[in-house]
């Protein structure tokens, strides 16, 4: 059923799919160029397997309609974009499941960081490891300016690593002294000082989302052509890497997660959580 429905009609009739799938995501259309996908997975939006195949199988019905230009991502929870992976997904889990749900985030990183839409994350909350995953992966970042927020890759907090193409996306966005840095000691970093670094474009004092809109509309003036050929020439390289190591790293990934003492501190960081 999802197939058969066009973009304008998932967004005219959300209703109309939840009451036979969940589909984790809001998508509008703010103006005729204009896409919002608005991540929808309550409490904190993390990415389990059913989620991050949801928000890319979004982005391609998206994609499809050519008088789409621009695609903002953004959340339904104004204090949280995302938590990043869903921690429940890594622990203790069967290996195929794990598997499976590596393939979908790997899938959702090369869809959205290869589109050919012009993507705007607006962060409005928290986004850790996986969330910053999403927004780098956008072509302009715009975040409010509350110090209370957090954005970086905090993965070795939860002693893992981040893969290697992770890793590469955060040297490409930020240089490689501070992805080192900011990966080792695991730093979330407050909007000002992601501004500081270039892991966020703009920090926002009012509505991020009217700028988030401004800056789309903006994006969707540039002809297609020119952007998009742009954006393969930045982006290419670290899609063919990955594209050409897709089994390589998810028996990495595997390996990693299986293995018991990560297995503990996957369990310890998740209790430490519920314990807040
Ligand atoms: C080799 C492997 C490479 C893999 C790469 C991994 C990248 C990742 O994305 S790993 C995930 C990293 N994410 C985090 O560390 C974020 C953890 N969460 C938080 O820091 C906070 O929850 C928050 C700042 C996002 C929000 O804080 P808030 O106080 O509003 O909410 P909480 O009470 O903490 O959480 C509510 C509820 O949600 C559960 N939860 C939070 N984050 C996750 C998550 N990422 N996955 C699954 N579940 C999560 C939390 O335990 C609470 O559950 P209960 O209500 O049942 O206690």
């Amino acid at each position: 059923m999802l197939s058969r429905l066009s973009p304008r009609l998932l967004s005219s009739s959300p209703r109309l799919l939840s009451s036979s799938i969940r589909t984790l995501v809001n998508v509008t259309y703010p103006s005729p160029s204009v896409a919002v996908l608005e991540l929808d997975r309550p409490p904190v939006n993390s990415l389990s397997l059913e989620m991050a195949t949801s928000i890319t199988s979004h982005i391609k019905q998206i994609e499809s309609d050519p008088q789409i230009r621009s695609l903002i991502l953004t959340s339904s929870n104004p204090k949280i974009f995302s938590a990043g992976l869903d921690i429940t997904e890594m622990s203790r889990p069967s290996k195929t499941r794990l598997s499976t749900f590596w393939r979908s985030i790997q899938s959702l990183f090369l869809t959205l960081y290869s589109t050919r839409l012009s993507t705007i994350s607006c962060i409005t909350g928290h986004s850790p490891a996986g969330g910053c995953l999403l927004s780098m992966s956008c072509d302009y970042r715009v975040m409010s300016r509350n110090p209370k927020l957090g954005i970086g890759l905090n993965e070795t907090r939860l002693g893992i690593a981040a893969p290697f193409w992770l890793k590469d996306l955060f040297v490409k966005t930020v240089g490689y002294r501070e992805a080192e840095l900011g990966l080792s000691r695991g730093k979330l970093y407050s909007p000002e000082e992601a501004l500081k670094i270039g892991l966020v474009d703009e920090i926002v004092d009012g509505e991020v989302y009217d700028v988030a809109v401004e800056r789309a509309e903006e994006y969707a003036e540039i002809p297609e052509k020119g952007i998009v050929a742009t954006k393969r020439m930045c982006r290419g390289e670290l899609v063919r890497d990955l594209e050409g190591k897709i089994e390589e790293d998810v028996g990495w990934f595997t390996d990693f997660i299986l293995e018991e003492g990560t297995q503990k501190g996957i369990e310890g960081y998740l209790k430490s959580l519920s314990k807040k």
